[in-house]
């Protein structure tokens, strides 16, 4: 059996094209969505990721600020630049990008976005209505995995879901989604022991542990599907993902590739967050 390939790209460009098109429906009644994109400090993959943002909002409609603030700004500087955007009625949503610098604390920065303007889904406040199964926003990246599923058909309801991390931005909240969609979720992570244990018994495995490779195709149940989240750089420097792609393709049914796999659909679900917070506030004629 070789894997198909998941083609979150492929995805990713059907999502976009309807989020353009209910963007210009706000946009013909007066409220172009608008998202600020906060970036604090010159790490260069961030720059990658939020340059990607902000060229996936002009490419479909969206309005987008972005505030470069130096690696040595001050924490009270930073929470009144976003005290300022919270009440900038041309911002829908606001976004900081993660990881901030050590010198500041994120909990305390992610807390200070309105609720009503947290895209990303960080706030507690979001946190608490996707665990109560009511949730404002998804966080983007494991919203975009549950959009993968979707797209390509993979049934969730009773099935046995294995992910593995437990970041508040990835792990947690794929762990909730994949409950409410009905599926029994095992979270493992660093503490876990037989880690191969759970994963060989699963249905679907979602890796989001940052460590290149490491999920290997004997770790797998013949026919599993497998979602890289993964974002590292191989012995060589060249971008690779959590998941061994050229083992497990021999044993899983489907997995995502990286690039071209999560990463596309996160950017995405961002649009599709933002263009939300905007409907919310004014419902576009035909949305
Ligand atoms: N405020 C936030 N910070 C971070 C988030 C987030 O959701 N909100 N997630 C990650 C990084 N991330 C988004 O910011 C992200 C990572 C990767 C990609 C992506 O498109 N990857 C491409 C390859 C890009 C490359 O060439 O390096 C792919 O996988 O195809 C998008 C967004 C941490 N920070
Ligand atoms: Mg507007």
């Amino acid at each position: 059996m070789t894997a198909q390939t998941i083609d979150g790209k492929a995805v990713a460009q059907q999502l976009r094209a309807d989020v353009a098109r209910r963007a210009a429906l706000l946009a013909a009644a007066g409220h172009q969505p608008g998202l600020a994109v906060v970036l604090v400090g010159d790490d260069p993959a961030s720059q990658v990721y939020v340059r990607n943002k902000v060229k996936a909002c002009e490419e479909n409609g969206l309005f987008s600020l972005l505030d470069r603030l130096p690696a040595d700004v001050t924490e009270d500087a930073l929470l009144a630049r976003i005290a300022e955007l919270n009440t900038d009625a041309r911002i829908d949503g606001i976004l900081v990008q993660l990881p901030l610098p050590a010198h500041i604390d994120s909990h305390k920065v992610l807390e200070a976005i309105a609720p009503d303007k947290d895209v990303d889904g960080f706030h507690v406040a979001n946190a608490g209505a996707l665990m109560t199964g009511k949730p404002l926003f998804r966080p983007c990246t494991p919203y975009g995995v549950m959009k993968l599923l979707e797209a390509y058909r993979v049934p969730l309801a009773g099935a046995e879901a294995v992910v593995i991390g437990r970041s508040n931005i990835v792990g947690k909240p794929m762990a909730l989604l994949l409950l409410e969609a009905g599926a029994t979720v095992t979270i493992c992570h660093s503490k876990t022991r037989d880690l191969i244990a759970h994963t060989q018994r699963a249905d679907i495995v979602v890796a989001a542990v940052g460590r290149a490779k490491m999920l290997k195709g004997e770790m797998l149940k013949p026919g599993a599907v497998v979602i890289d989240v993964g974002i590292n750089r191989d012995e060589n420097g060249k971008l690779c993902g959590d998941v061994d792609f050229d083992s497990v393709v021999n044993v899983a049914s489907a997995a995502t590739p990286v690039p071209g796999g999560v990463g596309p659909m996160t950017i995405t679900m961002l649009l599709v967050n933002t263009l939300e917070a905007a409907e919310r506030k004014r419902p576009s004629p035909q949305a």
